[in-house]
């Protein structure tokens, strides 16, 4: 049962190898600094978030790096618009990045690398390529000459002969760039500096760098020549990872990165969600609607990483409701520990166990490894884990691996409900222990951490079961004509911020 991995470079599934046994070199391709996140920019930091995690859970130590774009035309309109600066603006939007993922229980990576803080690595590299030919010089600005690199487009599986017709079309005089440029698919590793503008002293004269020499920089300065995963959403396939490729090989000769690995994006009607079509929801207004973090996390992982999802209202609600059951299973050991007599000397792997969780980074947030006040059982459920693992080790398919862990979440939640109404539980205390134990651990390893706090987004007092068993009376009066009943118990659920939705396929519910 070995992880398998979809490499876009490759279009296949393959085997995961790492250059180093035991160790795996990460780098995604971040957010640009000049406003807020989305929720497409969460979805990517989720999944990847997740990818990592699952690796530390595998034993892997893994070195993950994100970068910021902190140099780019979009920051410094912002910064005009603002009458501030390129720095102003991008520091500010690093703290807002931090202040999201923290509420969205995204780990910290091992290192932020800014552009602006790379300037010797990406002008070594650029210098490399001109030394190699690679690279020419027009007029303060520096060129890649796409042409010397044979294998450009075997990321994309674009031709050079289609991006020639499909861009000279487009180079006409009034592009001060295209005119500089040999050919017209050639793209910049440095711009001349323009007046006002940030620049930067090199000896091609002050500039600033292109966007895509700024990642090949940062990958070497931080991982080095090859390493094992370059992640990204699908939108940067072409053409920044294709240029990435081409800048980095050129120069080491090697492979930059053995495994490419794509996000879907989350798109609204269709469209990619994004800054400049306007059709974008902010991470920190959707989580102050309010949605639970959890339920934004559970929504980007019920789909598969690589496709599509559509953001509606419609897909948070389910997703709502799917994490509340999820919570319920997650809370039984903090709810009925006590009772169920579960002892102090069971305790076996301390406050951070969890098998084959040797990470030793710290999250952002607050973690939700089993209460160090309760006991924990000296294993987790062997066959739960098999499950889990087969279905995440095939390309990381979070949908599947979520799918072992939510009956067992409805069935502790079962449990909870029958210690509270009939004193007693189906299950032994001693099995019901590892059941939590092992649904708390595998839960975390997929980031889901559940307050022992009541949730401030469920005033309604109301647990999942017991708003089932309302329903369920409801539906029982309909049955008997008893309207001003079935009436009566909707408008008690509407009250404690339950909506009801009945429709063909049956009756639906979820927490406003
Ligand atoms: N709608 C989306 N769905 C999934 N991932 C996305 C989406 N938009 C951006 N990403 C990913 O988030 C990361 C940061 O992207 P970046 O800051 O370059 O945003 P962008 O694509 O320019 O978005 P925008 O145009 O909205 O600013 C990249 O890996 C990118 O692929
Ligand atoms: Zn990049």
């Amino acid at each position: 049962m070995t992880l398998t991995i979809y490499n876009t470079l490759t279009r296949r599934q393959e085997p995961f190898e790492t250059v180093e046994p035991g160790k795996v070199k990460m780098y995604y391709c971040g957010v640009t600094v000049y406003d807020y996140c989305h929720l497409g920019h969460a979805r990517a930091c989720i999944i990847w978030d997740v990818v990592r995690r699952y690796l530390q859970f595998l034993g892997y130590e893994v070195t993950y790096i994100q970068n910021f774009t902190d140099i780019d035309d979009k920051i410094l309109n912002r910064a005009r618009q603002e009458n501030s600066s390129m720095e102003a603006v991008a520091e500010r939007y690093i703290q807002a990045y931090f202040e999201d993922m923290t509420r969205l229980n995204v780990k910290e990576a091992d290192a932020y690398p800014r552009a602006t803080h790379t300037m010797n690595g990406i002008q070594r590299l650029i210098f490399e390529l001109e030394q190699k030919g690679y690279a020419y010089p027009a007029d303060g600005d520096v060129y890649y000459a796409v042409k010397q690199f044979p294998e450009y487009g075997k990321l994309s599986g674009r031709r050079l002969e289609d991006l020639q017709a499909g861009a000279s079309g487009r180079v006409d005089a009034e592009d001060p760039e295209g005119r500089k440029k040999q050919e017209p698919f050639d793209f910049a590793l440095w711009k001349a500096a323009k007046p006002g503008e940030p620049a930067w002293e090199s000896p091609w004269g002050a500039g600033r760098p292109g966007w895509h020499i700024e990642c090949s920089a940062m990958v070497r300065d931080r991982l080095g020549d090859t390493i094992d995963i370059h992640a990204g959403g699908a939108d940067l396939i072409f053409p920044h990872h294709e240029n990435e490729i081409a800048q980095s090989e050129a120069v080491t000769g090697k492979s930059l990165s053995h495994y490419w690995m794509h996000n879907g994006m989350v798109k609204v009607n269709g469209e990619k969600m994004s800054k400049s079509l306007g059709n974008f929801i902010t991470i920190r207004e959707l989580l102050d609607r309010p949605t639970d973090p959890m339920a934004v996390r559970l929504f980007v992982l019920q789909a598969h990483y690589r496709k599509p999802i559509d953001f509606t209202d419609e897909a948070i609600a389910a997703a709502t409701n799917g994490w509340h059951t999820l919570r319920e299973g997650l809370l039984f050991g903090h709810q009925y520990g006590k009772q169920l007599g579960w002892s102090q000397e069971t305790g076996g792997q301390g406050e951070q166990g969890g098998q084959g969780s040797n990470s030793s980074h710290q999250p952002l947030a607050t973690s939700n490894s089993p209460d160090s006040r309760l006991p924990t059982p000296d294993s987790l459920l062997p066959e739960v884990v098999q499950r889990f693992k087969a279905a995440v080790n095939d390309d990381f398919n979070f949908p599947n691996g979520l799918a072992v862990l939510q009956p067992l979440a409805k069935e502790l939640a079962r449990e909870g409900n029958l210690l509270v109404h009939q004193g007693k539980t189906e299950t032994s205390p001693e099995e019901l222990q590892r059941q939590w134990y092992t649904l708390v651990t595998l839960a975390e390893v997929l980031g889901f951490t559940a307050e022992i706090e009541p949730d401030t987004t469920t005033n309604d007092g109301l647990s999942d079961t017991e708003i089932e068993a309302m329903l369920e009376q409801r539906q029982a009066a309909r049955k008997a004509k008893n309207f001003a009943e079935s009436d009566r118990i909707r408008d008690e659920l509407q009250a404690r911020g339950i909506a009801v939705i009945d429709s063909r396929d049956g009756t639906r519910w979820h927490r406003n």
